[in-house]
């Protein structure tokens, strides 16, 4: 954004005409939410304070009662000239400062450099308390919008309006859980693609004259836990593979009879659009070596990470990776930087595409694409989603989505699937509303 920003400034706009659509945006945001609910904007230094100074004058414009409360004088040249179109007075923020209904936040954007001191964090805590509503101008203040890591503790809002493009923060964890509904303004810059949301898929249509193996044969390798390859297998087959294979050496309970068990490996099988392989493999780690020689492409998850040991063992497997928090620090170390950063230098480590799972889900390529899932139900955050979610990366990428495409795919349609599931899901509910998932993309 800073780099857009700067492009739309050289090309001939002036940050003053920036400021004036954001503020405007905010103002907008803000009457559609809250209508002439009486409001109390608090105003930081700098442009973010800039942005509170024009939104006030346009929601007094529309008729709402609106006080602003600064920490000081303008110091930017943009924010010093929408200071000065505002005709009213401006209070001093401090212990006397006087609450609102509603509290618009205008302290600090993307220039935070350090946490609030205590005594404005004070004023601010109490103002956010004693409101009804709380909306917040770019990024709640406290967060680095780089991060999404709360440089001072950061009260929860009901609603953030953002200008642009969205900013890691919006996308997450902690900060993400303070934004509320976040609002994204256009105000007529352009922002690369290179990091973005992931968005609804778009599956390639099917082959009329396709065939099973057309469809993507998923083959799965089982290990001590069946039940987890399971849910992995059943996932896929939800997710339309044309064809679900589990390699395990004893009979699994409960599979649908579409997916086939067999006690052979079969893993060099040319047909194999993807392999399968961590789910419940528990302490077996020959199961991950038997997977590596196979040169199909694979989605290595759960046990599977852990027994990698190094990254460097990812290199030339045409693999995708789905780590949480724990399985990301055992492969490769205590990175550093923020998720996203975290991330990208994993995929350009291992080769591998790295689904860096929790509730803000990152899919990263080792080619520097970022993308950010949407924000999906906390009720995911039970055993066996993971395994689910390991069958639909596999079933996209054996029916022939380029392994970001798929990773990307996969989790957009996990987390609705979640939706549709509702909070009362176990994983194989979740596996069960796959196909409902998949029916809104023809929506
Ligand atoms: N991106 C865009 O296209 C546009 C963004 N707009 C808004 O501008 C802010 C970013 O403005 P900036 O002036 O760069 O930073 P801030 O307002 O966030 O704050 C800088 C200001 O605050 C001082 N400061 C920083 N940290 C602290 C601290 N912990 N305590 C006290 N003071 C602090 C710093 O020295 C500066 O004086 C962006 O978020 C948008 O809201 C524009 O409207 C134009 C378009
Ligand atoms: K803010």
């Amino acid at each position: 954004m800073r780099a857009a920003e700067q492009r739309a400034i050289a090309a001939g706009t002036s940050v003053e005409a920036l400021m004036e659509r954001a503020g405007a945006a905010l103002a907008e945001a803000a009457y559609c939410h809250a209508g002439k609910m009486p409001a109390l904007i608090l105003c930081g230094p700098g442009n973010n304070g800039g942005d509170g100074y024009v939104a006030a004058r346009h929601l007094a414009d529309r008729g709402v009662e609106v006080r602003i409360a600064a920490i000081s004088e303008p110091k930017s040249e943009a924010a010093k000239w929408a200071r000065g179109q505002w005709r009213g007075e401006v209070e001093a923020l401090n212990s006397s400062t006087g609450p609102s209904l509603l509290l618009i936040d205008a302290l600090f954007g993307t220039g935070l450099r350090e946490g609030l001191e205590d005594a404005l964090q004070k004023q601010f805590y109490r103002l956010a308390a004693d409101s009804q509503m709380r909306i917040a101008c770019d990024v709640p203040s406290g967060v680095d919008s780089d991060s999404g890591v709360e440089l001072s503790s950061v009260p929860g809002f009901e609603m953030t309006v953002t200008f642009g493009a969205l900013k890691p923060a919006h996308r997450l964890m902690p900060s993400m859980g303070k934004c509320g509904r976040v609002v994204l303004a256009d105000i007529g810059i352009e922002a690369s693609p290179e990091w973005h949301e992931l968005g609804q898929p778009v599956l390639p249509a099917l082959d009329p004259g396709g065939h099973k193996y057309s469809r993507g044969l998923v083959h799965a390798l089982a290990g001590k836990m069946p039940g987890a390859i399971a849910l992995s297998a059943k996932a896929a087959a939800y997710s339309g593979a044309g064809y679900v294979r589990v390699s395990t050496s004893r009979s699994i309970d409960g599979l649908p009879s579409a997916i086939v068990q067999t006690d052979t490996a079969e893993i060099n099988d040319g047909r194999i659009g993807c392999l399968i392989v961590g789910p419940g493999m528990g302490d077996i780690p020959r199961v991950l070596t038997l997977a590596l020689t196979s040169h199909a492409p694979k989605v290595i998850d759960a046990d599977a990470i852990t027994h990698l040991g190094e990254p460097e063992r990812l290199r030339g497997q045409d693999a995708i990776i789905t780590p949480h928090q724990g399985e990301f620090e055992r492969l490769f170390g205590k990175l550093e930087g923020s998720k996203a950063d975290r991330a990208l230098e994993a995929a350009k480590r291992s080769g591998a595409v790295i689904v860096y799972k929790g509730p803000d889900t990152l899919v990263a390529s080792p080619d520097g694409r970022l993308g950010f899932a949407p924000p999906a139900p906390a009720w995911l955050a039970s055993a066996g989603t993971g395994d689910v979610l390991a069958g639909m990366i596999a079933a996209m990428r054996g029916r022939g989505l380029e392994a970001f495409e798929a990773a990307s795919a996969a989790v957009w349609l996990h987390g609705r699937a979640a939706e549709i599931a509702g909070a009362q899901m176990i994983a194989d509910d979740l596996a069960a509303a796959i196909p409902q998932a998949l029916a809104l993309l023809n929506d």
